[in-house]
């Protein structure tokens, strides 16, 4: 059903324009009483990364290393205590609150591990449910997302009767039906089988290649990190190295130089 090629599967001209969907500049975060002088964990120390459209970059490290905050303070689900993110040229720092959840809603999608689709909702309603959210009339977009990932034939069905794989599908289509400039997604592959995993991984591949979307991964898995075309390490909130065009086997040499320096 899905061509499960990685990386050079799309001509170079599918890539997009080169301006950047995601930039960190100088990103902090501590963590502590909250007022940004905070004494607790510095989970974040100066990182700056840039993801162009139809780029897909992975984010590992040891478990504590900061890739959880740095994925929700490049989302706009966290604010940095230090330094800048901005999703294409919108700096989030100058948004407020209704500003920046509406930008989260129309120009940024998420994939979660754990499956949060509504039960009660069906899975084309689920997939429509970001264009419901923002007013937007569903022109036939849920179900052309659904048929993206393979399941424009269970739309009716509840996400009940669908497995583990079919619906971290679900959520993918939920996550493109905007037409996101940045996908983020944290362990979307960590329940799942490494067949299914690889199908999602795909899906994700081809968001960035054919769609341009900018796909930020959080994970810990080498095999997932390899779809990627850059990987990208933390270690105690700070970027620790980079790979490009990166191989599992490279990826785990990585990992352990880090595990070996603390
Ligand atoms: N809400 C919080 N309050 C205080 N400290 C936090 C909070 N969230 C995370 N931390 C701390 O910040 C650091 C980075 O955590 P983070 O969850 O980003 O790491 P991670 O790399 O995603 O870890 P894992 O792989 O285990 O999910 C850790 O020291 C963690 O204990």
């Amino acid at each position: 059903m899905f061509r499960l090629s990685r990386r050079g599967g799309a001509a170079p001209e599918a890539v997009a324009a080169p301006a950047a969907a995601l930039t960190l500049d100088g990103v902090g975060r501590v963590y502590g009483d909250g007022d940004g002088n905070g004494d607790g964990p510095v989970a974040l120390d100066g990182v700056s990364l840039t993801v162009p459209h139809g780029r897909f970059l992975a984010v590992m490290g040891r478990s504590g290393s900061g890739k959880s905050t740095l994925l929700q303070c490049a989302a706009g689900l966290d604010r940095p205590t230090t330094g800048t993110v901005c999703i294409g040229s919108s700096a989030l720092a100058g948004l407020g609150e209704a500003a920046l959840t509406r930008l989260r809603r129309d120009r940024v999608g998420f994939v979660f591990q754990s499956l949060n689709l509504v039960p009660s909702l069906s899975v084309l309603e689920n997939a429509a449910l970001p264009l419901l959210l923002a007013g937007v009339p569903d022109d036939g977009r849920a179900l052309a997302a659904l048929a993206s990932v393979g399941l424009a034939d269970r739309a009716q069905d509840a996400p009940a009767h669908l497995s583990g794989g079919q619906r971290q599908r679900v959520a993918v289509a939920r996550a493109l039906v905007t037409r996101p400039e940045v996908i983020f997604a944290d362990e979307p592959t960590a329940a799942l089988d490494p067949e299914t995993a690889r199908t999602v991984l795909a899906l994700l591949r081809r968001a960035a290649d054919q769609e341009g979307r900018a796909v930020v991964l959080v994970t810990h898995d080498p095999l997932a990190a390899e779809w990627a075309d850059e990987v990208l390490f933390l270690d105690r909130g700070r970027v620790a190295g980079r790979i490009g065009s990166p191989d599992a086997a490279g990826i785990r040499r990585m990992l352990r130089t880090l595990g070996e320096r603390r």
